[in-house]
């Protein structure tokens, strides 16, 4: 197994990080894109492999679209070979096919889709076999267990010949990739109306305007970074991000907020954010129900400040690359972190025990964010990072950027 040891770091930096481009941006780009019948529209696209996996696979002509682990590329690829009719099987690994497909599929089958289930109902592989509109232009559609499903509908729906009124049912979750996903459509030229408090997205049928467009910087990858600087026992370490902007697209740009609870000032610099320390809270309470992706960064960082953390909204964690909370819950156990729900309402807290503990070895479940989030811990004592190349959905240069500051070396 290749392991990485990243020795604990004492020295004060004050470093730029040129961070990567957004994945979430870049697939939903490259869909509207090849939509909008655009050629070398789009810069700046995401190194991501879940990204150039989207390249790829809206290139080929190949019958079976392996999406390996993108949960993105998976549901909006679905959603756009079927509106265009191309027979594909879409499949990807063992656990992209224990991840649910299901409400995608019966939206697009109440479309006029044809598709069939290879294995399990509910599940990838996945047989898509044409389209033929069947006259509904009225969908419901659950926002309980992924925003993906909501976005693959909506990129398609100004296609369908009489639009689409879309209705969301029950909780919903990530909205902000939903609103990042209309800002993009209307970039492209796309009107719609989205009524909130009835949960109604109103998409009339249009054609999709091919214009030069280009991606902005990760504020999910940004997070890392947050938390090096949370870490670090020197008070005038300091980080620029590079390439980030002020009002971003993306809802993970909350984690200014958050972090600024955790000992984190941010500042906007016109070419990114700097980064410094301050003095934090001695607890803190959130929901993470808008911003998924940075529970595994917060649950990090609080634990090893010892603040007490309570968290909701995290239930979807457990049907992403891995179950988010169980590997959360092993993994901190080994530092001393307990996250246990507390009520049945799905509410979390995560509290610290002093343990002693030597040079930690995390396990990171072929999940890329519980390497990157989990890897910041070298600012306070030597760890191990198991399987580091996980990185590369979202994030291929993340260790060459985090050398800058650690030393890395692989045993
Ligand atoms: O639409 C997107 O780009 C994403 C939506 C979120 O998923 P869910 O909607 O399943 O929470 C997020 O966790 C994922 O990393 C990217
Ligand atoms: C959940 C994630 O991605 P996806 O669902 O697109 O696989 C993620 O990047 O954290």
């Amino acid at each position: 197994m290749k392991k990485l040891l990243l020795h604990k770091v004492s020295k004060s930096f004050q470093t730029e990080i040129p961070l990567p481009s957004s994945k979430s941006e870049s697939n939903r780009a490259l869909i509207i894109n090849a939509l909008a019948g655009g050629k070398d529209n789009l810069s700046n696209l995401a190194e991501a492999r879940d990204t150039q996996t989207m390249m790829r696979l809206l290139a080929s002509d190949d019958a079976v679209a392996d999406v390996i682990d993108a949960g993105t590329t998976m549901r909006f690829l679905t959603a756009y070979f079927a509106i265009t009719g191309q027979q594909k099987t879409m499949t990807g690994t063992p656990r992209m096919c224990d991840r649910p497909i299901g409400i995608l599929v019966d939206a697009l089958r109440t479309l006029g889709a044809e598709i069939e289930y290879v294995k399990n109902e509910g599940y990838p592989p996945l047989n898509l076999k044409g389209f033929n509109f069947s006259g509904n232009n009225h969908l419901k559609i659950r926002g309980d267990v992924s925003s993906q499903y909501i976005s693959a509908i909506l990129m398609i729906a100004p296609l369908l010949p009489e639009g689409l009124v879309l209705e969301i049912t029950g909780e919903l979750g990530s909205k902000p990739y939903i609103e990042m996903t209309l800002q993009q459509m209307a970039c492209f030229g796309i009107d719609f109306k989205a009524d909130w408090a009835s949960k109604t997205i109103t998409v009339p049928a249009q054609k999709y305007q091919a214009i030069p467009y280009a991606i902005e910087s990760d504020w999910s990858g940004a997070s890392y970074w947050f938390t090096v600087v949370a870490l670090s026992e020197n008070p005038d370490a300091s980080l620029e991000l590079l390439g980030l902007k002020e009002n971003s697209l993306q809802g993970d740009s909350v984690v200014t907020q958050i972090m600024s609870h955790l000992g984190v000032k941010s500042e906007y610099t016109g070419r990114g954010f700097k980064l410094t320390k301050i003095k934090e809270a001695e607890s803190l309470e959130w929901d993470f129900t808008n911003c998924p992706d940075l529970a595994q960064t917060i649950c990090v960082v609080a634990s090893a400040k010892n603040i007490p953390l309570t968290l909701t909204g995290i239930e979807s964690l457990k049907v992403k690359e891995t179950d988010r909370i169980f590997a959360l819950q092993t993994e901190l156990a080994k530092i001393g972190g307990k996250l246990v729900e507390i009520e049945t309402n799905h509410k979390y807290l995560l509290t610290t025990d002093q343990i002693s503990f030597d040079k930690p070895a995390f396990h990171t479940y072929d999940d890329h964010r519980m390497a990157m989030a989990f890897a910041p811990l070298a600012l306070s004592y030597d760890v191990i990072i198991e399987e580091p190349d996980v990185v590369v959905k979202s994030y291929p240069s993340f260790w060459k950027h985090l050398s800058a500051i650690v030393e890395i070396e692989e045993i």
